[in-house]
Order: C-alpha cells, then structure tokens, then sequence
C-alpha cells in the first residue's frame, strides 16, 4: 500500500518523551475511503500516534505524509485546514452552550470572514453566521442529534455527547477523521450505533482512523488494522486475521503458558 490508494502513511515514526519512546520507530498505511482501525494494549502508544498526526506533537525523527504532504512540523491549524481532524479520549465539549452552538464551533474553518468583520456585526458576518447554523444542524441531523439541538451539552446522554463531537469534528468538512477511543463507556447497543455511524460517513467519502478497544466493534466495524504494542507495529491488514495473530493475542493475554499457569493458581 505505497501508492496513492494510502491517504495517510506514517513511516518510522518516533516519539520520546525524555527515556519512553511512547512511539518507536511505527510504520503503517491507512487506505483512502476506509475505516481503520488502530488498536492495542494500554500503553501501546495509539493516543500519541494521534496526537503526532494531528500536530499536538511533533514526532523525534519519522515522517507523517497525508494526501503527499509532510505534516510532522506542521502546526496543528494548518494540519486542520488541510482536512484532518480529531475526536478525544474524554469528552470535551464546551459546558453552558447547546448542541447546535457546540457544532457551530467546529465549522470555523468554513466561516472565511475576519475576526473584526464578527466583532462589528458586519453583513459579512451575519450571513456567515446563518450558514455555519445552517451547516451545523444538517451535520447534526447527519449524525441523529437534530431533535436535541437546543439542549445544553451537559443534560445529554453520554452517547449523545460522542455524537455531538463527531458532528463537530465534521464542521471543517475533513477527508480524514481521527476517533480517539469513540465508543468507550458506552453500552453495546449505543457502541453499534457508533460503528453504523462511521460506516455512513465512509459511504459519504471520509477517511476513518479509529483507536478502539472493543475488538467485536473493530472487526465488525473495520475494513483494516494497524495493531501496536510499546509503540511499535505488531499487525497490519485485516481485523480478524490480526486479532487471531498469535503475538497479537500474546500481546493482550500474555503467552499461554503464562495463562495457564495464573490458571492453575486459582
Ligand atoms: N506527554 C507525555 N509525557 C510522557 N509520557 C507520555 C506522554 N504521553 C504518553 N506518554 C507515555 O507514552 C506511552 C504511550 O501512551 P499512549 O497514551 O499513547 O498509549 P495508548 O495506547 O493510547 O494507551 P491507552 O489505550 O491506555 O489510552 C505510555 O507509556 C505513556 O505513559
């Protein structure tokens, strides 16, 4: 996958934080139009690797290519412009604003009118306005969320809220869009809402990398892995033939021996 059906590709990236290599030397592809998955033990480095794509942090040695072009010294509003964007680990919305107002925010890259011309209530700025409201509730009928556009973020559901970050993330129109743990504290049905969710939006034209730790959902809901373990590539390709790998399971469950020994303590 070295040709131009990869839209993002990630080649011997490193990341340290003084002696940790939190990322150590990673390789990996990630198709254009594809849910992938990017998964592994606690630790294993898969919250950095977003972190270093979406410019947060710029890797120790390694580059990042999406779409051809060299993000890793990229700032993280230009890494944006270009058409990534990212969900986090722990729910972040802004507490006191509505749903509506919570998506409006990320359309900010589309608005293309001045501070000023907003600070004085330019005619501009008023029709810029309209459209980013406009733009912000057909993202959140896109992700099922219109009927709650007037309620405050924090008298929403847990699973609401993830909704409402997603259709926020969507507000700058991204080609690639990174889920940091998406589904995480949810309950399996609200999980599979997820995952249908990001199988619409593949269908719509979006690139998806998504870090996940339910392995039901990524091999139901992912058409690729990348499988990390400290910081370095373990698997890569499809969901089941990785999970099956026998360093992937020894990876998450230690090696059998080990298993059986714990066992045989009980
Ligand atoms: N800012 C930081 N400073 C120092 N160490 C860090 C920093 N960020 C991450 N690390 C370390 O890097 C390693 C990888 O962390 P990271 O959060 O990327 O893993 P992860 O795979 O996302 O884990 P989890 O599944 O538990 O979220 C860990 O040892 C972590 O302690």
């Amino acid at each position: 996958m070295h040709d131009g059906a990869s839209i993002l590709v990630l080649d011997d990236l490193v990341k340290r934080f003084g002696g940790v290599a939190a990322v150590g030397g990673l390789t990996a592809h990630v198709r254009r139009g594809s849910v992938h998955g990017l998964i592994g033990p606690n630790g294993a480095g898969k919250t950095t690797v977003i972190n270093l794509i979406t410019g947060l942090f710029h890797p120790t040695s390694g580059s990042i290519r999406f779409e051809g072009a060299a993000l890793e010294a990229m700032a993280p509003q230009d890494i944006a412009a270009r058409g990534v964007t990212r969900t986090y680990q722990n729910v972040r919305l802004f507490s006191g604003m509505t749903a509506l107002e919570q998506v409006m925010t990320g359309c900010w890259l589309r608005r293309g009118v001045s501070l000023w011309a907003s600070f004085l209530g330019l005619p501009a700025a008023s029709a810029a306005w309209r459209a980013s409201r406009d733009h912000a509730m057909h993202l959140l009928e896109r992700v099922g969320m219109a009927h709650r556009a007037d309620e405050l973020a924090e008298t929403l559901s847990y699973g609401e809220q993830r909704r409402i970050e997603i259709a926020r993330a969507l507000g700058s129109d991204p080609k690639l869009l990174l889920l940091d743990e998406p589904t995480a504290g949810m309950n399996a049905a609200e999980a599979d809402a997820v995952g249908r969710l990001v199988h619409e939006l593949r269908d719509a034209g979006l690139t998806i990398l998504m870090v996940e730790h339910n392995m039901s959902l990524v091999t139901a809901f992912c058409d690729s892995c990348t499988v990390m373990n400290f910081g370095r590539l373990l698997a890569e390709g499809d969901p089941r033939a990785c999970i099956a790998d026998p360093a992937v399971q020894e990876a998450y469950f230690g090696r059998k021996h080990d298993a059986d020994r714990i066992q045989a303590l009980r």
